[in-house]
């Protein structure tokens, strides 16, 4: 598992306890390729986005490892998974989770500031150029259509050029010439950029642009397709 930038082995995750204990991830094994747009699909209720959150730090799994670059963030402190999120990772929503006080411009540089870095200009310039949103850089998430937004999150994301971006649903609140928009503009990071993506979606047009597809079902992995 140590050649994929992202990758679970023999994950479990209960949620609660007794009666009521769910098994949410019941011993799933996937690796996610380096430089590849990875799909994480499946039901409702599935597992999906438990796993992406056991990939990403942004959850702990009760065993099993969750590595990212080979090493397992599930052996990792709370301060050590903060990092983890803010310096190696990227992530997209289906709600996009903008900030409404600032601008386009200081919403996709927000990561770089946290993290204390100095802002790339020219690679900046680049993905606005990419994503078409240098004409939009003033603009308040509000004046931005639900696409636009979209754009802004997935430059945030792209920004600290990080090991994986995982994304949620990212074309959940978008209509579908949004939605083929922001897909291919995730395949062009992965083709352009290298970017390595990792998508949880129940769509399965959203899961046609992939490279991979990893399907899940009651918390198990039930196919994996690479293409
Ligand atoms: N915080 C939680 N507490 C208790 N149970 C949870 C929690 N989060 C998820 N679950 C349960 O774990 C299972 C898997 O949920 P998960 O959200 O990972 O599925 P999903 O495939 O992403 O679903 P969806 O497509 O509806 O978002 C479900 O039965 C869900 O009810």
């Amino acid at each position: 598992m140590n050649n994929f930038a992202s990758a679970a082995v023999d994950l479990v995750k209960v949620y609660g306890s007794g009666d009521t204990a769910v098994r949410a991830l019941d011993g799933v094994t996937a690796g996610f390729r380096p430089a590849a747009f990875s799909v994480i699909t499946g039901p409702s209720g599935s597992g999906k986005s438990t796993l992406m959150h056991c990939l990403a730090g942004l959850d702990t799994a009760t065993s099993g490892a969750a590595l990212l670059g080979g090493k397992d963030l599930t052996r990792l402190s709370d301060h050590a998974l903060t990092r983890v999120r803010r310096d190696r990772v990227g992530f997209v929503f289906q709600t996009f989770n903008l900030l409404p006080a600032l601008t386009a411009e200081q919403n996709v540089l927000l990561p770089v500031q946290l993290a204390g870095r100095r802002p790339d200009r020219a690679w900046f310039t680049q993905l606005v150029e990419v994503l078409g949103l240098s004409a939009r850089l003033t603009h308040r998430p509000s004046e931005l259509s639900g696409g636009q937004q979209q754009r802004v999150a997935l430059a945030r994301a792209l920004v600290t050029r990080p090991e994986v971006v995982f994304a949620d649903e990212p074309t959940g609140n978008l209509d579908s010439r949004s939605s083929a928009d922001v897909l291919n503009l995730l395949r062009q990071a992965v083709r352009d950029f290298g970017q390595t993506i990792v998508m949880v979606t129940h769509d399965d047009r959203a899961a046609s642009y992939a490279d991979a597809v990893v399907r899940m079902a009651d918390g198990r992995v039930v196919e994996a397709v690479a293409a």
